[in-house]
């Protein structure tokens, strides 16, 4: 199976690495625009083949996408990433006009691929890329609500005093500072759930430093975070290269689902080979419900800013 991943930077290089190691694909092409990035990235990274003992072929390109060709899932990072102190809605601007030409780009080589956005505003991203690509809404899927879940899972994981991977749990809504919603009330350890545990106000702070966790980590490090995020891009791909039908909350378009129509945003999806197989429709209470219709305003109006490249 062949993968394309737009974008050799953090996060890209880091799902390619990832990718490499746990043997998910047997190609990955990284494709960026910066001349001889890519084909370094991939050199350095093929150079772990023996030491961490993989068999995937890794390759690189300045921006030739014929190598590309016959993907069968495409992931696209590329874009500028957020500075401390700037929001991800900020990054429209300069990554609306490369998310589209990429998309075009890495469409005319591989028709029938299932494309990974990445690259942020990603929900306003993911539905640019559905509007301009005119592809169904099964093969376009925003990756966000993977990440936040993880990053959920963690703080639960420090608030509880136990192992995150006992942890169950899932964000969902937008991937936003102010639009992600932590589904508190459905996380379980072990099948328990966590209020059990802990104190309305300990879930208050996991899910507000869940929330802003992209942000806690641009503070730290400069720039966004890559580790988890290219980790979290692996895991979607191999859920839908192997076909395992996993239960991840992706960006999708939805179309009636959640009370929600023209829009996509982070809803439990069964991802399999071929993408997005299932939105599934956990049941909402009313509070949780009103945060989602407030989620949706948020990215509905950030798609407003869409009109001058669609
Ligand atoms: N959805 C998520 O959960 C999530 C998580 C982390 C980062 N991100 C986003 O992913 C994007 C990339 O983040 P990063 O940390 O890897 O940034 P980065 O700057 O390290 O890498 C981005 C790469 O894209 C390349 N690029 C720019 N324009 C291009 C084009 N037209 N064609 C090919 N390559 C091009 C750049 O040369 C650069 O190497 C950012 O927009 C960031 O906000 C999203
Ligand atoms: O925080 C960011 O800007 C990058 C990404 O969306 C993240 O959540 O790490």
């Amino acid at each position: 199976m062949k993968v394309t991943i737009v974008g050799a930077g953090n996060v890209g290089a880091t799902c390619a690495d990832v990718i490499s190691y746990r043997g998910i694909a047997s190609e990955v092409v990284l494709v960026d625009i910066k001349e001889g990035f890519a084909e370094g990235k991939a050199m350095d990274i093929m150079q772990c083949a023996t030491t961490t003992v993989f068999n995937t072929q890794l390759s690189g390109t300045t921006g030739d996408y014929s190598k590309t060709a016959g993907s069968d899932v495409v992931v696209i990072t590329s874009g500028i990433p957020r500075k401390p102190g700037m929001t991800r809605e900020e990054l429209i601007g300069i990554n609306a006009g490369i998310v589209k030409s990429v998309a075009d780009n890495v469409l005319t080589h591989s028709p029938n691929a299932i494309i990974v956005v990445v690259s942020n505003p990603m929900d306003t991203m993911t539905y640019l890329t559905l509007k301009a690509t005119g592809l169904p809404k099964h093969r376009v899927i925003g990756m966000g609500g993977a990440l936040d879940s993880s990053r959920f899972k963690y703080f639960l994981s420090k608030a509880l005093d136990k192992p995150a991977n006992d942890i169950q749990g899932m964000v969902i809504g937008g991937h936003g500072d102010t639009t992600m919603i932590p589904l508190t009330r459905l996380a379980s350890y072990n099948g328990v759930p966590v209020s059990n545990f802990l104190s309305q106000a300990e879930l208050d702070k996991v899910a507000a430093d869940t929330m802003v966790g992209g942000a806690t980590l641009t503070g730290l490090l400069g720039t966004s975070a890559w580790y988890a995020p290219g980790a979290s891009v692996a895991y979607l791909v191999d859920s839908i290269l192997n076909d395992q039908k996993r239960m991840i909350p992706c960006s999708v378009f939805l179309e009636g689902e959640y009370g929600q129509e023209d829009i996509c945003m982070g809803v439990p999806c069964i991802i399999g080979k071929n993408g997005i197989e299932k939105i599934v429709d956990v049941q909402l209470n009313d509070a949780e419900k009103a945060l989602f219709a407030k989620s949706a305003d948020a990215v509905r109006n950030m798609n407003a800013d869409l009109k001058s490249v669609l």
